[in-house]
């Protein structure tokens, strides 16, 4: 087994994987604490661990869902992996070589409960990652009435945060992992039930992670195999730093727009159920003041290569582009 090192979630202690970089602790502050508003407003991640965002689904596991949840579809995606590496469908034709990371399917949750009981003996792990939505049971409903609302509400107020986008219901196997990626939308992350590591890195570290091309269909994922990191090819994944937490039930965590965010379901202690609250970002702001923040200049890099792209009108010929406007130019 690979290095480890512990970690807790406030509670409890883990055995997890050391990876090759160096990380600090996330703060886990009181909903209380002007602190931890300080650090929502400031776009700094916390670990909130007593707003009982979600305590009206504290109940939740995995038999209350199957007999509550009605006969909808579940988004499920399924992987030979222990790595759930998100792409987009409709991204795929622009980059030919493209091999799909991981399959998807919708099931019903009756299905997906028997997907994960066979699963395990054919090697095949899954994840349902869907949206709740009105075709929910009523007993589901009224949990999900129960959210605090009137916190996040305010959060999502006081921040100039824009709309709320989707309510994302995921349930994992112990030991998938969500790949390093990053979002272009706030998020409030609610533990329900398990236990789950985050590594996160601020938009600065943009150049020691080298995403994928935006054309490409893993656009906002990092290339860099945090298992088996090519120093080659990623030299500057050396100099990565970052943070690190684990939550656990009742825990949210802040991820703020732009940060990148990996996540594991701790291996052996079970499957893990989450809630993820996502609003989009605020809006740009009339006066640009100066110097730009790291995340305005993610966005800025996002704008250049969608142009380019876009003018090449052929994602072959963008590389050599790039390559020709900075190589030996810019050093
Ligand atoms: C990319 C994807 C499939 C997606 C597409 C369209 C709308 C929403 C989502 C969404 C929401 C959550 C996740 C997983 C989660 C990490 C974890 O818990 O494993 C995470 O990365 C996050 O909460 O940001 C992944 C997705
Ligand atoms: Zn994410």
């Amino acid at each position: 087994m690979s290095q480890t090192t512990r970690l807790t979630d406030g509670r409890k202690s883990f055995e997890v994987k050391k990876y090759t970089f160096a990380t600090e602790v996330i703060p886990r502050l009181s909903c209380h604490d002007p602190e931890c508003e300080e650090r929502i407003a400031n776009g700094l991640p916390v670990v909130i661990p007593d707003v009982n965002l979600v305590a009206s689904a504290r109940h939740w596991n995995i038999d209350y869902l199957h007999d509550n949840i009605g006969d909808g579809k579940f988004m499920t995606y399924f992987s030979s992996s222990k790595k759930f590496k998100y792409y987009d469908d409709k991204k795929c034709p622009n980059v030919k070589s493209f091999k799909k990371p991981m399959e998807q399917e919708e099931l019903t949750f009756d299905d997906f409960v028997q997907k994960i009981n066979k699963g395990k003996s054919k090697g095949q792990r899954c994840y349902l990652q869907q949206t709740l939505n009105e075709t929910v049971g009523k007993n589901i409903v009224s949990d999900f009435l129960g959210f605090n609302w009137n916190w996040v509400t305010a959060q999502q107020k006081k921040n100039s945060f824009g709309p709320l986008t989707n309510n994302m219901l995921l349930i994992g196997q112990e030991g998938n992992i969500t790949p390093v990626h990053y979002d272009e939308q706030e998020n409030f992350f609610a533990q329900v039930y398990g236990y789950k590591r985050f590594i996160l890195f601020p938009p600065e570290e943009f150049p020691n992670l080298y995403p994928h091309p935006t054309y490409h269909p893993c656009d906002r994922q990092s290339q860099v195999d945090f298992d088996n990191a090519d120093f080659e090819k990623f030299p500057k994944f050396r100099n990565a730093t970052g943070f690190e937490t684990i939550v656990g039930p009742g825990d949210v965590l802040y991820i703020p727009i732009y940060w990148w965010h990996q996540v594991e379901s701790i291996p052996i202690e079970g499957h893990t159920i989450s809630v993820t609250f996502w609003y989009k970002g605020r809006p740009t702001p009339e006066k640009v003041t100066y110097p730009l923040n790291a995340h305005q200049k993610v966005a800025m890099m996002r704008n250049i290569e969608k142009m380019i792209a876009q003018a090449l009108n052929n994602p072959d010929e963008v590389p050599e582009f790039m390559q020709n406007m900075v190589l030996g130019r810019y050093t």
